[in-house]
């Protein structure tokens, strides 16, 4: 069976995602959407902005914010499209401008029943090029936000100079220097595919990791302390000592580690396995044989805040076999 893609539409309160959303409506005529509308308050209204498409496909989440509330709607809502053998081909979610995507992503990536019918497609996350510099300074959500995308538009690019839309280039780049940064208006991408990129597939993961080391940024940290670090190891890990770790390391550190993802050269095991996690749910997949005659080498990328390399490292040799 097909499962179903899942993009995740996050970013600031009014940044644009709505009007991303109609975008992909009025675009994507191949496509039946079902969507997710979180909107924190009373009143749903997002909803209604939501332009040519029917309004049994919009499901509406009022009761505060996906990310307090542990998706417990959520999985509702999510149960409920399973069960009602509803006709749709996409899932798009759109978050409260002050969600932090982290825990969606999380149950798509480890709740057995969610991932059998859905697979996360990737985040977008829109940015207000005119108030970014000033929310950045305020509002720690919007960091996250940035930081755990695979995709940023820079948008409302009319309200600002040319050297201000590069001036806030540079600032999501410090923010998180993997993901595709896109300049727009109205919240309108032509010139790259945001849907169907697939972004959490092993192969993707993978790339991500050999992209990192190729350009040599092992470490990179910013003023903003949000960091991208890579280890490196040529023995091979106990899976039982390194599955313990990681999952001790991410419940001490939620609030600081945003993503996780890894190749691990486990011993005993003649398979790369493709490790994936977002806040403290993890997810590990069986990748291709190693080959003969290549390097087995595990590689852990950690992207967080206040990372304490010397504490990870010496706490990953532990993990040797
Ligand atoms: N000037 C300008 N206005 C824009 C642009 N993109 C969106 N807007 C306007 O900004 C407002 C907010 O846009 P939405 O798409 O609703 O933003 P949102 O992120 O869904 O907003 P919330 O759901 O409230 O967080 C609307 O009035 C849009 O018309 C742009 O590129 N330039």
């Amino acid at each position: 069976m097909n499962k179903i893609p899942v993009t995740v539409i996050t970013g600031f309160l009014g940044a644009g995602k709505t009007s991303l959303l109609n975008h992909f409506i009025a675009d994507y005529k191949e496509k039946k959407f079902a969507i997710i509308e979180n909107e924190f308050g009373e009143e749903n209204i997002d909803s209604s902005l939501v332009e040519n498409i029917q309004s049994e496909d919009i499901f509406e989440l009022s009761n505060g914010c996906i990310c307090c509330n542990l998706n417990q709607e959520l999985f509702v809502v999510l149960q409920k499209l399973i069960e009602s053998k509803h006709d749709f081909n996409h899932l798009l979610i759109e978050t409260t401008g002050i969600a932090d995507p982290g825990s969606i992503l999380a149950s798509f990536i480890s709740d057995p029943l969610i991932k059998n019918q859905f697979v996360l497609d990737s985040v977008i996350c829109l940015t207000d090029a005119h108030s970014l510099s000033s929310d950045l300074q305020k509002e720690e959500v919007l960091s996250k936000q940035i930081a755990i995308a695979d995709v940023i538009l820079l948008n409302k690019l009319d309200l600002v100079s040319a050297s201000e839309a590069d001036q806030n280039i540079q600032l999501l780049k410090e923010h998180n220097s993997h993901a595709e940064i896109v300049r727009c208006q109205y919240s309108k991408v032509e010139e790259i595919q945001l849907l169907d990129r697939f972004s959490y597939q092993p192969d993707k993961v993978f790339q991500h990791i050999l992209g990192l080391e190729s350009s040599k940024i092992n470490h990179s940290e910013n003023i903003h302390g949000i960091q991208s670090m890579l280890f490196t190891c040529e023995d091979p890990l106990d899976q039982m000592k390194i599955g313990m770790w990681l999952d001790a390391f991410l419940q001490f550190n939620q609030d600081t580690i945003y993503r996780v993802k890894g190749i691990l050269n486990l011993a005993g095991v003649d398979n790369k396995i493709i490790l994936q996690s977002v806040h403290t749910q993890i997810q590990a997949t069986v990748g291709k044989a190693w080959e003969q005659d290549e390097k087995r080498e595990s590689k852990i990328v950690i992207i967080g805040k206040s990372l304490n390399r010397e504490v990870i490292d010496k706490n990953l040799l532990e993990l040797k076999a």
